[in-house]
């Protein structure tokens, strides 16, 4: 009795302290295991930040504010240093120079991804692109995005942004305290129709909620840290592991539900191709070309997900954090006034074509992206040989982090690095794509879009939504803190979780004049009239 009492008595221990006892164990496994495998070129590992016993740096993951301290480790460690999480080794790149080193020209072994049994492996079912290894169905996934997202393909899409846009701008007239909403709206909208052909008049609805439920899934189990078999993947397989933990019940389920969202998604799609009532559509095109391309039809429809996953709340996310920005230096605000006023005057709105005359604009759209790269962590690629950079030893699945907290925030590069000032920017002719171009990386602007081989797929269409919708909001409003509604322009003022959402915040949002107003409103009125037409939209299978 008294050795069963006991028994339960570390049953429940080790069930309350999960993470903690599986931490013990996997450091007593990673000492043996240490000590019969010790290799001489780990005495060549770029410095090591010092951390608690077999714990190291894994709680860092957990921590809201990890921005700074990982600015701090960059300016005492300089160009590269390292951490571990579990038994992941984790190395930092805190230079444009090794970045633009190691994820691009060496990039045929920087562009996988660590091992996630939880996240990749039972949540998504292998199917995620953002978060697969670097292997064939990544090269075929990756393809069919790149003839989706390819520059003159962003260009087309225009037609899709400009009539969102000025949506956009009537809500934001009749509904100026829901902008945060707004935007997401837009975003969700254009994605879409892009890939499904509908779209998304009103925030309010099923499609959206279904979206958001599968981003909040992805946020639980792609936080870093969040899953001891993510951090030590060794244990996936491990029966005393599996016994305590449900990981792989709760794997299974969230990869059920996201599934069954973008199967009804697809499946809807399908109907419509049958019945006839299917608007054109890069969805469509993948229904009748999927086989050919050596994808299975979970496997097309998670690309289509997929698309709406990387692309909506990304978007949305950088033009609420835009707003904040701005807030945060109310001169960036007349001063793009003044630009517009100037370049477009006030008889008509901004368009596409005007953004070479707009560099102020422009530099907002930078400035945004330098300061509020989508994660509190970093860029994460896995190396898939081992390597070595100017003499220090990476290891072969090491986890290579941009820190793009340390390399966007050099002040040596941009002074004053935490403020907001657009007009850093005014003679820097690149855009962000001809930037990552770059040879030298110290002249690319931001690393927000990540890097080498795994670049933002979407940077082009991203960078248009950005440009038209700030364009559009600096000319039609006056934006302003709102009395008794403090802001928060630090990394606290973020939601919680590991992406740079900002949390809801108030803003006043007017219209410059009864001319901007009724111009916004009448030329929404023209467009709802004329409807939306894409069909000269040519996607290739
Ligand atoms: C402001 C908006 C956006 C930002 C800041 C952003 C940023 C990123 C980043 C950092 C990555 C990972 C890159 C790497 O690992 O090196 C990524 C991947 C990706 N993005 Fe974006 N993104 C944005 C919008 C979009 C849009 C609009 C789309 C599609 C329409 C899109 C599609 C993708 C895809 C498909 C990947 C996966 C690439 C892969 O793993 O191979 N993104 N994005």
């Amino acid at each position: 009795m008294a050795a069963n009492d006991r028994f339960s008595g570390l049953l429940l221990f080790v069930q309350h302290h999960f993470f903690l006892s599986t931490l013990v164990i996997a450091g007593f496994a990673l000492v043996g295991y240490k000590i019969a495998t010790y290799d001489k070129r780990h005495r060549h590992l770029p410095p090591e930040v010092p951390g608690w016993p077999i714990v190291n740096q894994t709680l860092l993951q957990q921590q809201e504010d990890a921005p700074p301290i990982l600015r701090g480790w960059a300016e005492k460690y300089g160009e590269i240093f390292r951490t571990k999480a579990g038994v992941t080794t984790f190395i930092w790149l805190n230079s444009p120079e090794s970045v633009k080193e190691l994820f691009d020209r060496r990039s045929a072994i920087y562009s996988s991804r660590h091992e996630m049994p939880m996240a990749f492996q039972y949540a998504t079912g292998g199917k995620r692109i953002t978060l697969s290894p670097y292997n064939a169905i990544w090269r075929t996934s990756r393809a069919v995005f790149h003839k989706v997202l390819t520059p003159k393909m962003a260009e087309e899409y225009s037609v899709i942004q400009g009539f969102e846009a000025k949506q956009l701008s009537v809500d934001l007239l009749n509904k100026p305290r829901d902008f945060y909403k707004h935007n997401r709206r837009y975003a969700a909208s254009v994605i879409f129709q892009v890939t499904y052909g509908w779209r998304i008049p009103e925030w309010d609805c099923d499609d959206v909620r279904n979206i958001f439920d599968v981003l909040g899934r992805f946020v639980q189990v792609r936080r870093p840290g969040q899953w001891t078999v993510d951090v030590v993947p060794g244990f996936a397989d491990d029966p005393i592991f599996n016994m305590f933990s449900n990981w792989k019940k709760v794997g299974r389920s969230f990869h059920d539900k996201d599934n069954a969202i973008f199967m009804e998604f697809w499946n809807r799609l399908k109907r419509s191709i049958e019945d006839g009532t299917a608007a054109h559509c890069f969805g469509k095109v993948l229904q009748s070309s999927y086989e050919k391309q050596g994808l299975n039809e979970s496997q097309a429809a998670w690309i289509c997900g997929g698309l709406l996953e990387a692309g909506s709340e990304t978007t949305s996310s950088t033009l609420n954090n835009f707003i904040l920005l701005a807030l945060s230096n109310p001169e960036s605000i007349r001063l793009a006034h003044e630009e517009l006023d100037r370049v477009v005057g006030t008889s008509r709105t901004p368009t596409f074509a005007d953004e070479r005359d707009l560099p102020f604009i422009r530099g907002m759209v930078k400035e945004t992206l330098r300061l509020r790269p989508i994660n509190k962590f970093g860029n994460n690629h896995c190396n898939t040989e081992d390597d070595w950079y100017k003499g220090y030893f990476i290891p072969k699945g090491s986890i290579v982090m941009a820190n793009w907290w340390a390399i966007q925030f050099d002040p040596n590069r941009f002074p004053e690095p935490d403020k907001f000032l657009p007009g850093r920017w005014l003679d820097y002719p690149y855009t962000a794509a001809q930037a990552a171009a770059i040879a030298d990386g110290t002249k690319r602007d931001h690393f927000t879009y990540g890097g080498g081989r795994r670049i933002c797929a979407g940077m082009h269409v991203a960078e248009k939504s950005l440009f038209i919708n700030i364009a559009r909001l600096m000319w039609g409003f006056d934006m302003a803190a709102v009395d008794g509604f403090p802001l928060d322009f630090t990394i606290k003022g973020m939601q919680p979780g590991s992406g740079t959402i900002p949390k809801p915040f108030e803003c006043a949002i007017t219209p410059r004049s009864e001319q901007h107003e009724r111009l916004m409103r009448d030329e929404w009125a023209q467009a709802e009239e004329e409807g939306i037409d894409f069909s000269h939209i040519k996607w290739s299978s």
